[in-house]
């Protein structure tokens, strides 16, 4: 548990992709079956601790933790565990001796009765240094979120014993933790597995930005960016499965979806929740907020917000892989697919008829649809390929929005930005004059804005909580971002998708920058 523990601890403050793939590669190679295959599994998420419920985690802080002063710590740091993990009293025993490893740790948690969680939980924080409390309240919780995706953890599993990723994609969910016949496959002690007989995830093809250039429509087909979750859906054997961008299986999320798909095959699509007005609209992303990130889904969630599939591609047909043939002749392979499908679940991504690129200027510009987030094209003749490949699918997404935001607390960076405050908590104004937290963002300023706004936070430091510093709230950063959403994590009640900084307006007073309820008016 300690490597695992370390591990952790090194990616949290590792921000370069490469430098997260070598590390964890480095702890795969150094670490012994059947652990590894146990921290692969916390790695992707696919850890199941069922016994272990947030409510317990709850449970346990009320026991240990003074309540208000994690309350107060958790809007600081904005992770859980970690708060419980800083604020954790220091132990009544000495750190464990002989301390326990991964797979120790997954099987207490795994047997774990509801009525004992809570105890055992605090005998294991007790006799555990920092790091492995974080670990181990990290798992209890669930996902990790420590900036490492299910995709990036496969890609360094494959990287650490010579593998292809895409193979391992292939058979990974035919599988399950902590996957011995994938240990021995990658060490060359056993055959590659096989997963003919179970529905596995095909790797996603992905698109790049348009930026200022124009395509010919000869050329590319162009369809609406629908504001939702990429899915693949495949069934296969009778049993259907979800799986998310991520390459993680998002089924138990939306039973309702795969319920109604009972097609042999693969397919590609957005899922969107239908608006209430139209029927058979789709709602904003707003909406479908309240259906992500739930493994259980109670009979008025799925009532209330109910989930279906814009389909764009199809990957399989009954046996046949349709990857490889152009688009072209997989959207007639689609539009002859959907038909079959249950309509109040799946419908099909309609193509924009536009004359040329002006005409689809135009249209874009004028589309006002909640549930659009701009354009995509499609390279006719292209094969369907994991992955993003110049040229073949381009994505041209609306003007951004922009907020003007006050700096609130700023965080030191990580990497070549770890001697910088590079990391800001910004927020806006309530109409009773308070300001309050609606983000966080660390990109889009140049080398020399940093400079200009560490020496800011140096200069006009007001507080200090461990590595956070609270600032003079004096100055104006205008934030750039996708859309806003309500939250209920935030006191604010508004969160940014993809905050990132436009401008330091210097020219501008913090009691002039947005209100909350300018935020609110801009909710899709
Ligand atoms: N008609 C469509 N065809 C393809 N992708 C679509 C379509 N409508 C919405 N999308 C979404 O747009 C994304 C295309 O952008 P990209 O391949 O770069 O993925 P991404 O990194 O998830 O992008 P983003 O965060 O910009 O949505 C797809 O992943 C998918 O979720």
């Amino acid at each position: 548990m300690h490597a695992f523990a370390a591990l952790l601890d090194s990616l949290i403050y590792t921000r370069g992709r490469n430098a997260k793939l070598k590390l964890i590669a480095d702890y795969l190679l150094a670490t012994p079956d059947p652990d590894r295959g146990w921290a692969m599994a916390a790695l992707t998420g696919d850890l199941d601790l069922k016994g272990v419920k947030p409510a317990l985690i709850r449970a346990l802080i009320e026991e240990r933790v003074d309540p208000v002063l994690f309350r107060m710590s958790r809007d600081y740091v904005g992770d859980t565990a970690e708060t419980v993990a800083l604020l954790w009293p220091a132990p009544v025993v000495p750190v464990d001796p002989e301390p326990l490893s991964i797979t120790q740790v997954v099987d207490r948690l795994r047997h774990l009765s509801r009525t004992e969680a809570p105890a055992m939980l605090a005998t294991m924080l007790d006799r555990s240094d920092a790091e492995e409390r974080f670990a181990l309240l990290k798992m209890a919780t669930g996902a990790l979120r420590i900036g490492v995706s299910a995709r990036l953890a496969k890609t360094a599993f494959a990287d650490a014993f010579g593998l292809d990723v895409e193979a391992v994609e292939e058979v990974w969910h035919g599988l399950s933790a902590p996957y011995p016949e994938l240990f021995a496959w990658a060490t060359g002690t056993g055959a590659q597995p096989t997963v003919a007989d179970v529905p596995v995830f095909r790797p996603f093809m992905l698109a790049h930005g348009l930026e200022d250039a124009r395509v010919d429509l000869a050329d590319y087909a162009a369809e609406w960016k629908w504001d939702g979750i990429r899915v693949q859906i495949v069934h296969v054997a009778g049993q259907t499965r979800l799986y998310s961008r991520t390459g993680d299986d998002v089924t138990g999320s939306f039973p309702d979806v795969a319920a109604a798909f009972a097609e042999t095959g693969a397919v590609d699509g957005e899922l969107l929740v239908k608006g209430d007005a139209q029927g058979g609209e789709a709602a904003s992303f707003n909406a479908l907020q309240q259906r992500l990130g739930r493994k259980m889904v109670s009979a008025k969630m799925l009532a209330d917000y109910p989930a279906f599939v814009r389909l764009y591609d199809i990957l399989v047909d009954g046996d046949e892989d349709l990857r490889a043939l152009k688009w072209t002749e997989r959207r007639a392979r689609l539009e002859a697919f959907v038909p079959r499908l249950d309509p109040d679940r799946f419908d099909i991504s309609q193509v924009i008829d536009a004359a040329d690129f002006t005409a689809l200027e135009g249209i874009r510009a004028g589309s006002r649809d909640a549930a659009i987030e701009g354009v995509m094209l499609k390279r006719r003749d292209s094969p369907y390929t994991g992955g993003r490949r110049a040229g073949l699918w381009y994505k041209w997404k609306r003007d951004p929005l922009t907020a003007d935001c006050v700096m609130m607390y700023a965080q030191r960076g990580s990497g070549r930005r770890s001697s910088y405050y590079s990391d800001y908590t910004f927020g806006c104004w309530t109409e009773e004059g308070e300001l309050l937290p609606v983000g966080k963002a660390y990109s889009g300023i140049t080398d020399e804005e940093l400079r200009q706004l560490d020496k800011f936070v140096r200069n006009h430091t007001t507080g200090r909580f461990g590595p956070v510093r609270e600032v003079e709230k004096t100055l104006v950063l205008e934030i750039a971002f996708d859309s806003i959403h309500t939250s209920t994590r935030h006191k604010s009640g508004v969160a940014m998708r993809f905050p990132r900084i436009a401008r330091i307006r210097l020219d501008k007073p913090a009691a002039e920058a947005d209100r909350i309820a300018t935020l609110q008016n801009l909710i899709t």
